[in-house]
């Protein structure tokens, strides 16, 4: 038997234990709490900006090797998480509002006065603000097929003015570099849904506009230095410049959209909606109210139309500008498009939208090339809008966030050889599209964020490709060698390449469905 001193002892060892397991328990959570993603060593000042290099994306890779696909890296002055591989779904799509904001980024604020939707951050307002670019963006492209009819007689008449100047340089130059002409084209279709109008290839005023676009790029894209060390725009240095370029492209950009929406509300007649900038004059000129008291005014039509059309440029012209890279990088990938191609679509006709389905080929080479370039590496940079956390690392709030899309597109546990260009991999044994592997690879992000133009560009890209390999045939300049190298940026631009395009049979298909009337300089309805 127990003495009474012997049971006190007890009493006072258990409560003892106890109190230890509570605190060690405490410990455990609130160390848990603390646990902070692993990362290289930061230098000071600096942190690790130097050891990016020209290509940010890969040395991400890298470390998501090292430390996994959640690790951090300081940049100046911000801590940075970097996301890859898998761990990116799980953050934007299981935990989306938690990652679906927009750091307090100095450049960020530039863009459309602070207006804009695509660098605001995330909450009621942005959610409205989303809302109706996304329904202007559906109405006047994918959504029924009214605006997918209309919508691909804008590709036909660019597609044939593209090909009419790549003829004419081809018997001019013999050999040319497409970029320009890609970059144009592009630009056209979009200007034509959000504007009404197109321009002349020579249109000097557009092409400034257009073709600055990618100095925007350079900025914006993760691992922009004036971001993440702001001081430096405060004394002449080379980054004091580019922000200063940068300024000023945005103010000359929202300028010339300023200046198309005063036209638009001049000539709007109620009911008729022409396009992109008519549907957001009616939306928001009369005012439009969300959730939580958020609220948009005609102030917003500017900035919306700027995020759409300047989003989808540059995209879309380097996504064209590697199609045709590979083209003529892979000749027998060219040659097995057009096979495909002509066994479906007869010499009568031109590929149509309808024949996307029966062009299974097609799309495994737009895949494909947009997995194996993804030139879109990493998205634009993402902040937490809450303390969340991943993977069990605690991830505070307003921490910022970059997405490492390559990351998951060249991972060989889930790509087999993803280094070599085979749009096979995305052809089942019955020769049909494989869609489940197709929507792994990423490109136009996901969760909260993801891309509004994703339909209208796959669209887009396969009318491009599908029209040009069953017209005419694209051959690399032999005197010079093809490679597949690029200028980094939020998109990854393929360095210049020469190449000479011929006619497989007439124009008359595309001028019999378009007949285009360019004028010499200026817009043209
Ligand atoms: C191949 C073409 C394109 C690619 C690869 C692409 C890719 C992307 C990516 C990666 C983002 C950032 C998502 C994020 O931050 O997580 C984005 C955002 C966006 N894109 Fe695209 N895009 C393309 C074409 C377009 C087009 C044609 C439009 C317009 C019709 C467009 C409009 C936008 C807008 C407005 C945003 C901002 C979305 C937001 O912040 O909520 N994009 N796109």
């Amino acid at each position: 038997m127990l003495a009474l001193e012997d049971l006190a002892g007890v009493s006072v060892r258990s409560s003892l234990l106890l109190s230890l397991s509570v605190l060690l328990l405490l410990l455990h959570l609130w160390l848990q709490a603390q646990r902070r993603p692993p990362g290289p060593f930061p230098w000071p000042v600096v942190g690790n900006a130097p050891q990016m290099g020209a290509a940010p994306h890969r040395y991400f890779s890298r470390l998501a090797r090292r430390y996994g696909d959640v690790f951090q890296i300081r940049l100046g002055s911000r801590a940075v998480v970097v996301l890859n591989g898998d761990a990116i779904r799980r953050a934007l799509v299981q935990k989306g509002a938690d990652f679906a904001g927009r750091p307090d980024f100095t450049s960020f604020r530039v863009v459309s006065d602070g207006r804009s939707m695509a660098f605001g951050d995330y909450g009621p307002r942005w959610k409205l603000h989303r809302r109706v670019a996304h329904a202007a963006v559906r109405a006047l492209s994918a959504g029924d097929a009214r605006a997918r009819a209309s919508f691909e007689r804008h590709v036909l008449s660019e597609v044939t003015l593209l090909l009419r100047r790549f003829l004419r340089r081809t018997a001019e130059e013999t050999f040319f570099q497409p970029h320009a002409d890609c970059l144009v084209s592009t630009a056209n279709i979009m200007s034509a849904l959000c504007f009404g109008s197109r321009y002349s290839h020579d249109d000097r005023e557009f092409r400034q506009v257009v073709g600055r676009n990618a100095d925007f790029t350079r900025t914006v894209g993760a691992g922009s230095i004036v971001d993440v060390m702001p001081w430096l725009q405060y004394f002449p240095n080379p980054i004091q410049t580019l922000y200063r370029q940068f300024t000023e492209l945005n103010r000359e950009f929202s300028g010339f959209v300023r200046g198309k929406v005063a036209e638009h509300r001049r000539s709007a007649a109620a009911g008729v909606t022409r396009d992109m900038t008519d549907a957001l004059i009616f939306a928001l000129d009369k005012g439009l109210g969300g959730a939580a008291g958020a609220f948009l005014g005609g102030e917003y039509v500017s900035p919306t139309i700027s995020d759409i059309f300047g989003a989808s440029q540059d995209t879309l012209s380097t996504a064209l500008h590697w199609i045709v890279l590979i083209l003529v990088r892979y000749p027998e990938v060219q040659t097995q498009l057009r096979v495909e191609v002509d066994k479906v679509v007869a010499r009568s006709r031109l590929p149509t939208i309808e024949d996307q389905a029966r062009l299974p080929y097609v799309m495994a080479f737009i895949y494909e090339v947009m997995r194996f370039t993804s030139f879109v590496p990493i998205t634009i940079p993402h902040s937490t809008t809450s303390d969340t956390s991943i993977d069990g690392y605690h991830i505070p709030k307003n921490t910022v966030v970059f997405i490492n899309q390559w990351s998951n597109n060249h991972n060989p546990a889930k790509w087999d050889r993803p280094e070599v260009f085979n749009p096979l991999r995305f052809m089942s044994q019955d020769d049909v599209l494989d869609k489940d592997l197709a929507s792994n690879v990423l490109i136009f992000s996901v969760g909260k964020r993801r891309c509004i133009g994703e339909d209208l560009s796959k669209i887009q890209l396969f009318l491009f490709t599908s029209l040009l390999v069953h017209q005419c045939t694209f051959t690399a300049d032999p005197s010079q060698p093809l490679r597949l190298d690029y200028e980094y940026g939020l998109t990854l631009k393929p360095n210049p390449y020469r190449i000479a395009v011929t006619l497989r049979d007439s124009m008359d298909l595309l001028k019999e469905a378009v007949e285009p009337q360019p004028r010499g300089d200026g817009a043209q309805s």
